[in-house]
């Protein structure tokens, strides 16, 4: 549907998009994730034709973005970070407005202003100056207008930023539903909004592509559990005693919870971490020392995100998702 091929911007000596290449698929909701400045806004303006790219290609439906424009701009619906909306008109006249510049007229115009209109839910608001309206429907008006013309993809850029925790989870619901009719791309730098909407990730960092990868396929792989908590009767130095005994421990944190009660948090080098568990239950019960509780640190996309745009400088993403270090060892094999 939409082929990104070393896409590249600069602006004089800073590039701002790098050398990204990847292929989105119909009918799948993408979040393109990453901090302030990773370049999210600046690849979705040049995907919608809106920048001009220093290098490479992007073809929506096989249509160059630069070379056959109006072609490849018919297929995409586009809510920019600042979406243009004139403050003095009513959501009507503005989406009259916008879908007679699609190209829309007559009865198409109205049917499909009526369904925008609907499928975004401000049929209270329409007739109202949308200097009067929340940030929250004045987001909805963005998509509106984004949705005319029935573009393919849809294309929000931090479609729920400034807006209140209500009016996110409408969005989000929104850009949920519209997953199933549209091929959309929408960016944010929330993990757990991308983690609840989309079923594709693009970890975006400094201009690069650090990972794409469905979310629980990103935790499974590159944060498999790596930290074994328990609770025990041990003191520091029996644990200490005990813990040294076992191998593939490659750091401990204890903390003493009260006088007879100590917390460890456990870190292995191991591929098996039920093994290590297994060894450090037999470990303390040959001492007679109970083990209270233990559990797995289970991972999540917010580590994941910390981990790789730590690393992005030296990481690189092959073609099959793997996420690679170039200057250190690999940091997940699939
Ligand atoms: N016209 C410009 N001239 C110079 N630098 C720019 C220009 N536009 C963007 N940049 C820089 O390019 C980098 C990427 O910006 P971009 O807006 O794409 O990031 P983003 O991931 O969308 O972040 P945010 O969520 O803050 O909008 C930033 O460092 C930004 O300062």
């Amino acid at each position: 549907m939409i082929s990104v091929e070393h896409l590249t911007k600069r602006y004089g000596d800073f590039t701002a998009v790098d050398d990204l290449t990847f292929e989105i698929n119909e009918g799948h909701v993408y979040g393109f994730l990453g901090p302030n400045g990773a370049g999210k806004s600046t690849t979705m303006n040049i995907m919608t034709g809106c920048l001009s790219a220093t290098e490479g290609h992007v073809r929506i439906d096989g249509y160059d973005i630069f070379e056959e424009p109006n072609k490849a701009k018919k297929l995409i619906g586009y809510l920019p970070e600042q979406p243009p909306l004139y403050l003095n008109e009513t959501p009507l006249e503005y989406l009259r407005f916008v879908g007679e510049a699609k190209g829309l007229r007559g009865a198409e115009l109205k049917k499909q202003i009526e369904q925008v209109i609907h499928q975004t839910r401000i049929e209270d608001v329409k007739n109202r100056r949308i200097s009067s309206l929340s940030k929250g429907y004045r987001q909805r008006v963005g998509i509106a207008q984004a949705l005319l013309g029935n573009p393919k993809v849809i294309i929000l850029d931090e479609p729920t930023v400034g807006l209140d925790p209500i009016q996110i989870i409408e969005i989000r619901d929104l850009v949920k539903e519209l997953g199933q009719t549209h091929t959309v791309i929408f960016s944010s730098h929330i993990l757990s909004e991308v983690q609840a909407i989309c079923d594709q990730v693009l970890i975006i960092a400094k201009g690069k592509l650090i990972a794409f990868d469905k979310p629980e396929n990103l935790e499974k792989r590159l944060l498999a559990p790596n930290e074994i908590i328990i609770t025990s009767d041990a003191t520091a130095e029996e644990t200490k005693e005990i813990l040294a005994g076992i191998d593939h421990i490659i750091d401990t944190n204890m903390e003493e919870k009260d006088t007879k009660i100590i917390e460890v948090h456990i870190r292995t080098d191991h591929d098996n971490i039920y093994e290590i568990s297994r060894a450090i239950f037999f470990a303390f019960a040959a001492k007679g020392k109970a083990l209270l509780e233990m559990s797995l640190k289970k991972a999540n996309l917010e580590d994941i995100f910390i981990e790789l745009t730590e690393k992005s400088d030296d990481t690189e993403i092959l073609e099959n998702g793997t996420v690679m270090e170039t200057t250190k060892s690999e940091v997940s094999d699939v």
